[in-house]
């Protein structure tokens, strides 16, 4: 099979661009050096306004990539343009129009609040203190920062203050949003404020983003294009409903019952229409706990739920995304050819 590759309007302005970009690292075993390919041959093209998301396994390059888009890291060989820059040479100039945050990095300092480390950014990006002033009310009303404003960074919660990163990271409205696993370790609810912000701040100011991530979710709910990353090139550029229904990911409903039951197989709408695409895939404590694996484009979750409750009480529930090793997984058993 040959990649997928999605047409981008050729005439939109150019943010991001690679060109047979690769990045080697000489790594000793033993006795002996070899060299290992971390990103080997890449080229694409991300246009203003889009949101990416880039995925592959722990290995595929997606961090070296980044660091190479970034300016922190200069590449084997190959071009890379960030905001039309080079980034190994113009890194100061490109640290204005980007914004960079590192889901387990970070980049504020540890021992101020965050009410004391906003005006320090600010200068050094050179906004004027009116700007400051809006850009910071703007931040911290959409991030909901003000009840721990005060507080020293090394005293947050991981969730405030990766709220706190993205302000700092934002705080100089950059064109470019990079994000590596944003939000990695964060609870549901602190994972849905940051995409919600990160989606309005899209909306509004016609934002890019790039970000790398392991939770389908985020792609899901923030980005209109995938890039799949395998041994640091590319496999697959497209939308990711067609990423995941290619390689047949499916989502998982996990139910805790009230009382301990037998396998939930053979379900079945009201009038017997037997579910199609549902395989349990788990059962636990004698039945009280089962998870069933369904196919959304055959059987949605409420009707997944419905054949359940007619034939036993729920207690709980809770819905499984895909996660994204999974979908990566069966890429490779695909046999995907590059
Ligand atoms: N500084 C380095 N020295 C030697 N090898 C490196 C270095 N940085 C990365 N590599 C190797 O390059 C390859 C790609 O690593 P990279 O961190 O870019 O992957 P990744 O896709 O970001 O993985 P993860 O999801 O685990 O963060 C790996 O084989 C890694 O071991």
């Amino acid at each position: 099979m040959t990649p997928h590759t999605a047409q981008t309007d050729p005439s939109g302005s150019t943010i991001i661009e690679t060109r047979d970009l690769v990045r080697e690292f000489s790594v000793r075993k033993g006795l002996s050096r070899r060299v290992v390919r971390a990103v080997d041959g890449l080229s694409l093209r991300i246009g203003a306004g889009e949101a990416v998301g880039y995925i592959g396994a722990n290995g595929a390059g997606k961090s070296t990539t980044i660091k190479m888009l970034t300016g922190i890291l200069v590449p084997t060989s190959g071009e890379v343009r960030t905001c039309g820059l080079d980034p190994t040479t113009r890194r100061r100039d490109l640290a204005r129009r980007i914004g960079v945050v590192f889901g387990q990095r970070s980049q504020l300092w540890w021992d101020l609040p965050l009410r004391e480390t906003y005006p320090i950014l600010a200068a050094i990006h050179g906004l004027s203190s009116e700007r400051e002033r809006e850009r910071t009310a703007e931040l911290v009303d959409a991030l909901d920062l003000a009840a721990f404003l005060d507080t020293p960074v090394r005293q947050l919660s991981l969730g405030q203050r990766m709220r706190g990163e993205l302000a700092a990271a934002l705080l100089h409205s950059p064109g470019l949003v990079i994000l590596d696993e944003p939000t990695i370790g964060l609870d549901v609810l602190s994972k849905a404020q940051l995409r919600q912000f990160l989606r309005a701040e899209r909306e509004r100011h016609g934002t890019t983003l790039l970000l790398t991530t392991h939770d389908m979710s985020d792609i899901e709910h923030l980005c209109d294009r995938v890039l799949l990353v395998d041994s640091g090139r590319l496999l697959y550029d497209g939308d990711l409903p067609s990423l995941a229904r290619s390689m047949g990911a499916r989502r998982v409903l996990v139910v805790d019952l009230e009382l301990p039951h037998p396998d939930l197989t053979d379900l079945s709408d009201e009038d017997g229409t037997p579910l199609a695409g549902v395989d349990l895939v788990g059962s636990e404590a004698d039945g009280l706990r089962q998870r069933l694996a369904f196919d959304t484009e055959k059987t949605s979750a409420a009707r997944l739920l419905a054949a359940v409750t007619r034939r036993t009480d729920v207690r709980d529930l809770s819905i499984e995304e895909p996660d994204i090793e999974d979908v990566v997984r069966r890429v490779y058993a695909s046999g995907l050819d590059t």
